[in-house]
């Protein structure tokens, strides 16, 4: 992965006196997908937005870092509010965005074509926008956003709305657009997806960082382990067990999230005679789990960590 396309640094923004973001700092790097994450609220676009230049910072800097000089106008966006031009062709408005960000418009009618048909939108080009389901419609929207080449491209909520198919389909693109070197910052509340795409992540909660790390490194630092069992036994008695935070059971499968310091190897010899199994696992918790335990300040960050990426 290379050198760094953007830089954020000390980012701050208010709203008639409210302080909406605060001191954030993070770079994207060519070539790496970068997850911005938190709950509803968080700060994620306001960030976003400022990057763009929509609205402008009370504090701290954007840099733009690029062999070729890429102005901000140049940078592919898909903003979280959709909407494209009514009554405008597709392939116009394709065609309309290219110009804007000053691309060769015999390319961008090739590559148009091409998207169109990977996106199983061939045929298309003529329809206009109104006349497409709202899955197609944002299809059309990813398709501008990436119609010039960006060097660097900013995904808030890309997966919003899509069947399981179509989220297939932008998955696959925005992996192969980070292989060819793209630069991608990318907003998500699919824990899942972002967990198999983005290779870092800057999770923010009331506007300030709390999580900044590699995705191996965050889950080493934030998943503690889960064991699942199934069988016939009283979760009651399983929450009395050492190194046992909590149980959950879902039909005859109990959950025991364990602490934090539970050395695997020694907690299963210890386990109870008579324990019912009939199958075990042990794993870390999710993504989605850290996130949910962040988001609602129950079992996480237990210390002060900060997970500074190489
Ligand atoms: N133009 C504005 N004027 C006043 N407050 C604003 C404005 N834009 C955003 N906010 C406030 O800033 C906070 C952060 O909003 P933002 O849209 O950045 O959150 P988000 O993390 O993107 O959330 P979501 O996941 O819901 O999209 C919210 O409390 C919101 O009400």
């Amino acid at each position: 992965m290379g050198e760094a396309i953007l830089t954020v640094e000390g980012l701050g923004k208010s709203f008639k006196n409210k302080q909406i973001i605060k001191n954030i700092s993070f770079h994207v790097k060519k070539g790496e997908i970068m997850a911005i994450l938190g709950p509803n609220g968080a700060g994620k676009s306001t960030t976003i937005r400022n990057i763009m230049g929509i609205m402008y910072p009370d504090e701290g800097s954007i840099t733009f870092h690029s062999s070729k000089g890429v102005p901000r106008h140049k940078i592919g966006y898909l903003p979280e509010e959709r909407g494209l031009y009514k009554g405008v062709k597709i392939m116009d408005i394709l065609l309309y965005f290219a110009e804007l960000k000053d691309y060769p418009l015999e390319k961008a009618r090739k590559r148009a074509l091409e998207y169109l048909e990977k996106f199983d939108l061939k045929g298309k080009e003529k329809v206009t926008i109104e006349e497409l389901s709202k899955g197609m419609a944002q299809k059309v929207q990813f398709i501008s956003s990436i119609i010039h080449e960006p060097e660097l491209l900013i995904l808030d909520e890309p997966f919003s709305g899509l069947d399981p198919v179509s989220q297939e389909l932008f998955k696959k693109e925005i992996k192969d657009l980070a292989n060819k070197g793209t630069a991608i910052l990318l907003s998500s509340h699919q824990m899942n997806l972002v967990e198999e795409l983005c290779d870092r992540l800057f999770m923010i909660h009331q506007g300030q960082k709390i999580i900044y790390g590699t995705m191996d490194e965050v889950k080493k630092e934030y998943a503690n382990f889960k064991c699942t069992i199934k069988g016939n036994n009283d979760p009651s008695k399983l929450e009395q067990m050492a190194m046992v935070e909590r149980v959950e059971q879902d039909g005859d499968q109990s959950i025991l999230y364990l602490t934090g310091d539970v050395v695997i190897p020694q907690w299963l010899k210890q386990l109870p005679e008579g324990l019912q199994i009939e199958e075990l696992s042990i794993d870390r918790t999710s993504l989605h789990e850290i996130f949910i335990g962040i988001a609602t300040g129950k079992n996480m960050l237990t210390k002060e960590s900060e997970l500074y990426a190489k």
